[in-house]
């Protein structure tokens, strides 16, 4: 009975715990400012650890991770924290992708939001003469992680983001022939970004659920720096939190 107790306690204490990984602190200051209240910088090797609280005395808010840009980085310094948090007893329950990206035009605007059903790797593999290889055709790894379906839908209407896959690209795109063929490989990819694949690759090391969020800062395309309208996406991934703040606070894996 005693047993039950404390494993229903572990249960609900990792279900509860959400890591939130962004490749910038820019980033990641647009998610903290949807969790007012006190915050702590927790050290750990690689990034700091910001945690936040919502200004409720019951919760704690998720904790946040400038995890670096690109999937090298971001895997590592996802799984420092993933480890600690394991080691120290207290594991995550959730892992979340966040940040801004390129979005496919028309489907995903300036502005917008993309939640991911599938988080695609889109670079990983070899070029051959017929064509690109994605690492799996070369018999190793996986090229895509795929977030619990519930938990899409209800962030997907928490936030009114469009669901479809975010490629994860170690090279932004920065020309329409590009766009073109990664949208010709990949009929249902809404966005990219740079962070999601290596964040997702941490996670599933842990077992770990993982959700991708995008708030789309320019088109993927034609490279134009001076057109990305930062501001306004990283606003969006603001106000996108605000609103998932209860579905990842209330989101049980054993739910599913
Ligand atoms: O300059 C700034 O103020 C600033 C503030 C926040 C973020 C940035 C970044 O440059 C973030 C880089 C990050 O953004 C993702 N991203 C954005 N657009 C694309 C794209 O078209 N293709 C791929 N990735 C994109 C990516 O995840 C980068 O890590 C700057």
């Amino acid at each position: 009975m005693v047993l039950q107790a404390e494993e229903s306690l572990i249960t609900t204490s990792a279900a509860r715990r959400v890591l939130v990984a962004t490749a910038v602190p820019a980033e990641r200051d647009a998610v903290a400012r949807a969790f007012p209240g006190p915050a702590e910088d927790v050290p750990l090797p690689g990034a700091p650890l910001r945690r936040t609280a919502t200004g409720r005395r019951t919760a704690t808010g998720p904790d946040l991770l400038a995890a670096g840009v690109g999937p090298a980085l971001a895997a590592a310094s996802t799984a420092s924290a993933l480890t600690a948090a394991a080691l120290a007893g207290d594991p995550y329950g959730l892992v979340v992708s966040a940040g801004i990206g390129g979005g496919f035009p028309p489907e995903a605007p300036l502005g917008s939001l993309v939640v991911a059903d599938a988080i695609t790797v889109a670079d990983l593999g070899a070029t051959t003469a017929d064509g690109f290889l994605p690492v799996t055709e070369l018999g190793f790894g996986t090229v895509t992680h795929r977030p619990p379906a519930p938990l899409v839908r209800a962030a997907a209407e928490a936030t009114g983001a469009r669901v479809g896959t975010v490629l994860t690209v170690s090279t932004v795109t920065g020309t329409s022939a590009r766009a073109a063929e990664l949208r010709a490989a990949h009929p249902d990819a809404l966005a990219e970004g740079m962070e999601g694949f290596g964040v997702a690759e941490a996670a599933a090391a842990h077992g770990v659920p993982v959700l991708e969020i995008r708030a789309v800062s320019n088109p993927v395309g034609p490279r134009d720096r001076a057109a990305w309208r930062i501001g306004d996406a990283l606003a969006a991934l603001t106000e996108a939190f605000g609103k998932l703040a209860p579905v990842l606070e209330s989101w049980n894996p054993h739910d599913d």
